[in-house]
């Protein structure tokens, strides 16, 4: 299977996680559009959720689905949130924000009770750090910031759009990537990094999933974060 049969299969398994009256979050990007697919037509067959999404793209797509959606303020718990991953580690811990939605990705996920990632077999690594970390950062004194990660050698480069101008986020922030090649102490580098003015967010979700479906050549397979 390619690497999109392998992400379709998974986020339709994972709709199967999803039961009648769940809130429930829509994560974002390539793996999680499968997802949402699937559970616009199990909705349209009679399911009855609503939803949560981390991303403009994610909500227009279920909201074409027809698919009920709330805003996060709006509502009073997250069931199980649903989303794709960059990296996955041994000890389940991840890397997010390829599409640059990984600040309303985690607090989404900050606030559900249950977190399933959905990923092809690609994302399972030993150690992470292969995949540039994504930064969102405030456009103002970006420079500043750019030249301070400099310093600490951990090689950032602005994200470019097509047009060759900064990548903006849902938030009109900039997305700065760490090419890292290796994190060896995930939880210092991440406790670093909200420390430092102008990082709204970082891509290190540490601690936060309890499932991955993991989409293998012989099928999805079903890994639970025993913790
Ligand atoms: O910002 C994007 C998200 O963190 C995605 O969930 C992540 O990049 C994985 O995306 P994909 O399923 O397209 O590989």
């Amino acid at each position: 299977m390619d690497q999109n049969e392998l992400k379709k299969a998974v986020g339709i398994k994972s709709v199967d996680f999803i039961k009648p009256q769940m809130t429930v979050g829509l994560g974002t990007g390539s793996t999680v559009y499968y997802m949402v697919e699937e559970l616009g037509r199990r909705v349209q067959a009679g399911l009855k959720i609503q939803c949560v999404t981390t991303s403009t793209r994610t909500w227009d797509q279920a909201e074409k689905l027809g698919i009920p959606l709330k805003k996060l303020n709006d509502v009073d718990h997250i069931d199980l949130t649903i989303d794709g991953a960059d990296e996955i580690d041994k000890n389940f811990q991840g890397i997010k924000g390829g599409g640059g939605a990984h600040t309303y990705e985690k607090t989404v996920a900050l606030n559900s009770q249950r977190n399933l990632w959905i990923v092809d077999q690609s994302k399972m690594v030993t150690t992470l750090g292969q995949f540039p970390l994504p930064l969102e950062v405030n456009p103002f004194g970006c420079q500043q910031l750019f030249q301070r990660l400099e310093k600490e050698g951990l090689k950032p480069a602005f994200r470019i759009d097509k047009q060759g101008n900064n990548l903006l986020t849902d938030m009109k922030n900039y997305i700065i990537d760490l090419h890292l090649g290796q994190i060896k102490h995930p939880h210092l580098l991440a406790d670093w990094l909200d420390h430092q003015t102008g990082i709204i967010e970082h891509g290190l979700f540490l601690d936060l999933v309890n499932t991955v479906v993991v989409g293998c050549d012989d099928g999805p397979k079903i890994i639970e974060n025993i913790r």
